[in-house]
């Protein structure tokens, strides 16, 4: 029986076999545990190496300093390129600003000299979590951004007629006067000095006169806002401008949650995400470890309510990273909305688990972690560059001796597989409406025509899950969304081809706060306070 993660569906299939009939017993590592010694030491060992490594941090290859223009501020030419490689698709709103390589670091400049035609001095830490905040917060106000910036400016009609460097650089210094209540003066002379620098000197002018305005029609409260009146649509679009969200969004929450509920929903999507850390059981670490850690490294934490591994953070989560604790496994990123959904399956040691849609790897490594060395989480996803995320995660967290990852597609997989799991999780391909708050971008990037296909895609992986649960045996439905069409109707829907399943109710996985009244777990937003999330556990009763 292969141990390894990156085996191939033949091998897959034989593992199966091999483990219903005999279960993997991988034992746990003798003396798994870490005593607190070990852990502070490790804590300090830690901090000492990132030390260490942020002396290293000037950029290694020589730099043509006559290349270097410091007359322009870091943070503001880094945001500019960053937005600007996100409107073209190039990169995402990376919140968690995980890459410290030196090799990161330098691509950024990189960056910055191929699209500004000039390098900054280097960016430090502060400059980086500012380029991390500004480049999250304009891409989420991006549509109230550009109507400020668009009813103070008439020489252009819309976004597309204005070059996009220049757009960027006003939407940041819109964003830092208007959002981030930072000193006009400053903000306006900063963002003039990058226009001229990157662009000429009539580019520098604009940016004066609207950033200006913008300053001065904010200090007498008089900045323009549209009159959320009418019809549900024109109160759509009014919305979609105050809380910048795209209109269709809008319009489908005022249906379901109410023009109240979605004013909610859209605030909090707005405001800065908080995170929560599991501690890694599968190295051996448990929650009080992790508390130590969190301890030694001065990070404000509190126990999560729901979870006898998780921990929640109000700030900190730079350090947690910089200190190497999630790349030396002992503690994963993960918010307890998608954790319960782990609970809802409640993995149990000996088990063979198959997680159909696996990839990047949050609930199957958290799975694997709670089989505690004894059964197998067989980790499928059709995409591999994300399946190489959740194999080096595996091996990090000590758990590839449990995880088997293998890709292909669910749908040709369940059609050819003869084998049958005791549970199975579909953790489907959603909008991922749950988690707008974590994924700045996301919003701009989903229409409703991706609904209403992954809705379709969301039945055809249902069907196929099912194929591979046993009779006696448990399937797992959920999403990241908080729409009723990708969840509780999936689920109906799913009932009425597949009478061979019935709901089993979530009473004895997941607090009641969590239950809906079909016995389904949701958590939304706006009542728990974390991530959306849904899930359903459907009962096998028969063939
Ligand atoms: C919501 S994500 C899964 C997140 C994952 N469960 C986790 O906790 O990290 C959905 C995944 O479904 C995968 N997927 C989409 N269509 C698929 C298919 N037909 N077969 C297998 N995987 C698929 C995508 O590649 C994506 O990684």
């Amino acid at each position: 029986i292969h141990t390894g993660v990156g085996i191939g569906r033949s091998r897959v299939q034989h593992f199966l076999y091999a483990s219903l009939s005999n279960p993997l017993t991988t034992p746990r590592r003798k003396g798994g545990g870490w005593s607190s010694n070990q852990l502070f030491c490790t804590a300090s060992l830690i901090v000492n190496r990132n030390n260490s490594q942020g002396k290293k941090r000037n950029p290694a290859k020589p730099v043509d300093k006559s290349k270097i223009n410091s007359n322009v501020s870091p943070h503001r030419a880094a945001s500019a390129v960053r937005l600007l490689r996100i409107e073209q698709g190039g990169a995402f709103a990376d919140l968690l600003n995980a890459d410290y390589r030196e090799s990161a670091i330098d691509d950024e400049m990189d960056y910055i000299q191929r699209t500004l035609g000039f390098r900054t001095n280097p960016l430090d830490a502060r400059n980086t979590r500012l380029v991390t905040d500004i480049v999250a917060g304009v891409v989420r106000w991006k549509r109230y951004l550009d109507y400020l910036i668009f009813s103070l400016y008439d020489g252009a009609k819309n976004v597309k007629d204005m070059e996009p460097l220049l757009q960027q650089i006003l939407r940041i210094g819109v964003y830092e006067i208007v959002k981030l209540g930072m000193p006009p003066y400053a903000v306006v002379n900063e963002n003039v000095t990058l226009a001229r620098a990157a662009l000429r000197a009539g580019a520098g002018n604009m940016v004066n006169g609207i950033l200006r305005r913008v300053a001065s029609d904010r200090e007498k409260d008089m900045l323009p806002l549209p009159k959320v009146e009418g019809d549900d649509r024109s109160k759509a679009r009014a919305l979609s401008v105050k809380y910048s969200h795209p209109v269709w969004m809008i319009r489908r929450w005022m249906t379901y949650l109410g023009q109240e509920g979605a004013i909610q929903l859209m605030e909090w999507n707005n405001s800065p995400p908080s995170f929560s850390l599991r501690a890694n059981s599968g190295r051996g670490v448990s929650r009080d470890d992790l508390v130590l850690l969190l301890k030694k490294l001065n990070v404000q934490h509190e126990l999560s309510p729901h979870m006898t591994e998780f921990v929640r953070l109000s700030t900190g989560l730079q350090s947690v990273i910089q200190a190497g604790l999630l790349k030396e496994g002992m503690c994963a990123v993960q918010d307890e909305g998608a954790g319960l959904v782990v609970s809802v399956v409640d993995p149990q040691p000996g088990e063979t688990i198959i997680d159909c849609c696996a990839a990047p790897g949050g609930k199957a490594l958290f799975m694997a972690s709670r089989l505690q060395g004894q059964g197998s989480v067989i980790a499928i996803d059709v995409n591999q560059g994300r399946l190489r995320v959740l194999e080096e995660a595996a091996k990090v967290q000590a758990l590839e001796g449990v995880v088997n990852a293998c890709q292909d597609d669910i749908r040709s997989f369940a059609v050819g597989a003869s084998i049958r799991a005791d549970k199975v999780l579909l953790d489907a391909p959603c909008s991922g409406l749950g988690v707008l708050c974590k994924k700045p971008d996301m919003r701009w990037k989903r229409t409703l025509k991706d609904l209403e296909q992954l809705i379709l895609l969301q039945d055809e992986l249902l069907d196929a899950a099912s194929l591979l649960v046993k009779p006696g045996g448990i399937l797992v439905y959920s999403t990241c969304s908080v729409d009723p069409g990708e969840n509780k109707e999936r689920v109906e829907s799913f009932l009425t081809r597949h009478p061979e399943f019935i709901v089993e109710a979530v009473h004895k996985y997941v607090p009641n706060e969590f239950i809906s009244e079909e016995g389904f777990y949701t958590s939304h937003p706006t009542k728990h306070f974390l991530d959306g999330a849904f899930a359903a556990r459907l009962f096998r009763v028969s063939i």
